[in-house]
């Protein structure tokens, strides 16, 4: 086990790609660029967590609060925290006072789908860079705060906006878009994280041209080959909750949104890249290659879920919960589907996935119908009822994966929704779906479920059933693992058996994901909490769970009181 990166050192790419082992701090989003979540302390264990109490607690103020889903970084003793709007906080990780803070000036015509959240930073020498809901990168001294370079990543009156985490991946700083709801046109772009220099882009919509130090660098696919028409300018395919990188196969792995419009019949074929796992050489800004786990979305099943690499029978593979409710894992230098199963109890839209060919076994009656079709009226096609809803069998909430247990922790939803198609045509700015929707729970009792998920044989080793939907990521801390509730707990079970070893009440939703690392003698857990994110507004008959939480906008840091 190693300590801290150096105390007053600067983040470098050695750093970054150690960070996973590296318990002293939290440099990248994800605990590691693989994005496994998992730190091997073990102080805070099922034994001592008794004794977990907080030592501090920090708002973030301010009038609007909002989704908070920010997961903080920590180095050189600090603790960087991105809010709701746009801001960041600089913090004494021990004490939790306030040491410097950034509120980026918004216009008013911004335009995020889903709150106006930030998922983190990314920390590179001595930097410390986030996006904001006006599509731009904004990077600051980690030490005063200053703002040392801005860029601007595109137009938010198009519709673009930002809310992930950026990623480090080999020394360049990589990002995504957001504003697939828009019709913009998804894509990976590569800095220099010191001075925000573009050196690569690489679009996710098969037919649009990539770029490298300014020269062309390729088109994505082959023009029209899986868009009809003008389609493909249009496509979405927002990379909207950022990517990992495995400095094993030098890929960085984004997932990519749903297709623009939602109504599927206006864009007959595949729309590759859309919601898909696209692995990117980072060298090289070219797509090496990608994986489909929706083709021809018609659900907004977007595929931004994170690919997290791991090893499985002496192979680099990678694993993801998709927002369908299927888990894939694929090879991770090759994209080849070496294993498929749903994570979920329900999946109306296919009835599995066929692993020779990579295809989902669709059900064709399940698809939401043309409005000019069979059903249809010429203005709305005929509804169907689908499961998972839109706001998936997981969403934006990581998971995590322990290389103790094997297992992965998927933070998972059951809920399904009424849908039907409307006609629809492009326009900037305006939203671009064309279709209609209510979401239902499934069930009366629960919507959310932690799964403790076998990657090799599908099963489901254990779940903790939650009544509100979860939002919030997961930590594997040891031989516990800790995820948070929209009804404010922060929990702790056991990796192994699922047994719930601890809560703590934080006084608002959870929607963030928790870190641990370790200063001095000490072992710290912290989570930011703060109720929001898409489900207060995107809901439906789902309201009535959740209208009553309060909303909020605190990190907590917890500590064992010896
Ligand atoms: O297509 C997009 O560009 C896009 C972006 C975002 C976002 O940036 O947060 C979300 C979604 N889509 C989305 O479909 C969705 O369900 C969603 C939930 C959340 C959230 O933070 O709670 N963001 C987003």
């Amino acid at each position: 086990m190693m300590a801290a990166a150096q105390v007053g050192a600067q983040v470098t790419t050695d750093a970054i790609n150690k960070d996973a082992a590296t318990t002293g701090d939290v440099l990248t989003w994800g605990l590691g660029t693989q994005g496994q979540r998992y730190s091997p302390l073990t102080d805070v264990n099922a034994k001592s967590i008794s004794k977990l109490v907080p030592v501090w607690s920090m708002s973030f103020g301010g009038e609007k609060q909002r989704g908070q889903e920010s997961q903080p970084l920590v180095h050189n003793g600090k603790m960087f925290v991105t809010a709701s709007y746009s801001r960041i906080f600089a913090l004494d990780a021990k004490t939790g006072k306030k040491l410097w803070k950034y509120e980026h000036r918004l216009p008013e015509g911004i335009m995020p789908c889903c709150d106006v959240i930030n998922r983190g930073a990314a920390l590179f020498d001595n930097l410390v860079i986030f996006g904001t809901l006006d599509a731009q990168l904004v990077a600051l001294d980690q030490n005063t705060g200053k703002v040392v370079w801005r860029e601007k990543i595109d137009d938010y009156a198009a519709g673009y906006s930002y809310s992930a985490a950026p990623l480090i991946a080999d020394g360049l700083l990589l990002t995504g878009v957001s504003g697939g709801e828009f019709g913009v046109v998804g894509r990976v772009e590569a800095r220099d994280p010191k001075t925000g220099k573009m050196v690569w882009s690489r679009p996710v919509v098969e037919g649009h041209m990539g770029y490298k130090d300014g020269k062309e660098n390729g088109i994505s696919g082959t023009t029209n080959a899986t868009w009809p028409g003008d389609t493909w300018k249009s496509g979405g395919a927002a990379t909207w909750l950022g990517g990992t990188y495995d400095a094993k196969t030098g890929l960085a792995y984004f997932g990519t949104g749903n297709p623009g419009p939602w109504n599927s019949h206006l864009r007959k074929g595949d729309n590759l890249y859309s919601t898909s796992t696209v692995a990117i050489d980072v060298k090289s800004g070219q797509i090496k290659w990608s994986y489909q786990n929706t083709p021809n979305d018609a659900w907004d099943f977007d595929g931004v879920n994170e690919f997290i690499t791991f090893d499985m029978d002496g192979k680099r593979v990678g694993a993801k919960a998709d927002r369908n409710g299927y888990f894939y894992v694929n090879d991770a230098a090759t994209g080849k589907l070496l294993n498929a199963f749903p994570f979920v109890t329900k999946t109306t839209w296919a009835n599995g996935i066929d692993l020779k060919t990579g295809r989902p076994n669709f059900v064709p009656e399940n698809r939401p119908g043309d409005p000019t079709g069979p059903g249809g009226d010429g203005t709305k096609g005929k509804a169907v009822f689908a499961a998972p809803g839109f706001l998936g069998g997981k969403n934006q909430m990581p998971m995590a994966y322990s290389p103790k247990t094997n297992l992965f922790y998927v933070p998972s939803n059951e809920w399904g929704m009424e849908i039907w198609n409307e006609p629809v045509t492009y326009k900037k700015g305006a939203a671009y779906l064309g279709a209609g929707f209510t979401i239902k729970p499934l069930y009366d009792d629960y919507i959310g479920a932690l799964r403790a998920v076998n990657p090799k044989t599908g099963k489901i080793e254990w779940e903790v059933k939650n009544e509100a939907p979860l939002w919030g990521g997961v930590l594997v801390a040891g031989d516990l693992v800790f995820w948070g509730t929209p009804e404010g707990y922060l929990k702790a079970a056991d990796a192994k058996t699922g047994k719930v070893v601890w809560q703590f009440q934080t006084g608002s939703g959870i929607v963030a994901p928790p870190i641990t690392w370790k200063e001095g003698n000490d072992q710290y857990v912290s989570v930011v909490s703060g109720w929001g994110g898409a489900v207060p507004l995107w809901g439906g008959e789902v309201a009535k769970k959740v209208n009553f939480l309060e909303q909020g906008g605190s990190v907590w840091t917890f500590k064992l009181n010896k």
